[in-house]
């Protein structure tokens, strides 16, 4: 379970993250929606430990991201918007590449399923020569090596055609399901957090996205 307790995050004078507490369940994907500048990605840093919070504190499994670093850290897969692959190198040698910084082993035919499972079929062809929506595959199955329980996905289906988005939507509601990860996704497209996530998590102030949510 992640537990968010009382959150706060400033920059210099200005508050962009406010007592913020909320919880994630093994198992759930859990939408983060909020207007430009709300602080999605601010929030998302937070938990995948790159930025630390003014106060407040996470846990994660009963372990305090204060206390525990290394640990919390092992278990966590982050996914910002910039997509981070080798272009020169093909899927298989990122995949790889990849393996050997993880902490865990992970053998050449589990990253290969790993890729299978989520549509992504290009194994022996150059990054460069790839799609959008298959380098976004490609970039998710990195984060996956390490088999994280808490999954943070900074909206990974921008700019990418309808069939991608749903086969990524399907591998991580299986992934939630069968591996009870945690999934927290920030998206400005509504129709796909209500389609995927189980629950909706609002920060901001913007009325338009207060009403709209108030739907799901
Ligand atoms: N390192 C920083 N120093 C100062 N201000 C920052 C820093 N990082 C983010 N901010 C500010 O914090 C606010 C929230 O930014 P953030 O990127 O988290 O919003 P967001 O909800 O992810 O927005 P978007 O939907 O546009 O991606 C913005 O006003 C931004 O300018």
């Amino acid at each position: 379970m992640l537990q968010v307790e009382h959150l706060t995050k400033h920059f210099g004078q200005t508050n962009i993250i406010d007592q913020l507490s909320f919880s994630i369940e093994p198992g759930e994907i859990v939408g983060l929606v909020g207007e430009n500048g709300a602080g999605k990605s601010t929030l998302l840093q937070l938990l995948a430990t790159i930025s630390k919070p003014t106060s407040g504190s996470i846990a994660l499994h009963g372990l305090s991201y204060q206390n525990d670093l290394k640990k919390v850290r092992k278990q966590i897969g982050f996914v910002p918007q910039d997509i981070a692959v080798w272009d020169t190198f093909t899927v298989e040698e990122n995949m790889i590449f990849f393996e050997k910084l993880a902490w865990n082993h992970r053998s050449k035919e589990e990253l290969h399923n790993l890729c299978q499972d989520m549509n992504l079929f290009q194994w022996k062809q150059r990054v460069s020569t790839l799609s959008g929506g298959m380098k976004r595959k490609l970039n998710l199955a990195i984060s996956l090596i390490h088999q994280p329980n808490l999954l943070l996905l900074d909206e990974p289906t921008v700019g990418i055609d309808l069939k991608s988005r749903i086969e990524i939507g399907q591998y991580l509601r299986r992934r939630a399901k069968e591996e009870q990860t945690m999934i927290l996704y920030t998206s400005h497209d509504l129709d796909e957090i209500q389609r995927l996530c189980d629950r909706v998590l609002l920060i901001g102030n913007d009325p338009f996205y207060r009403d709209s949510v108030k739907f799901f």
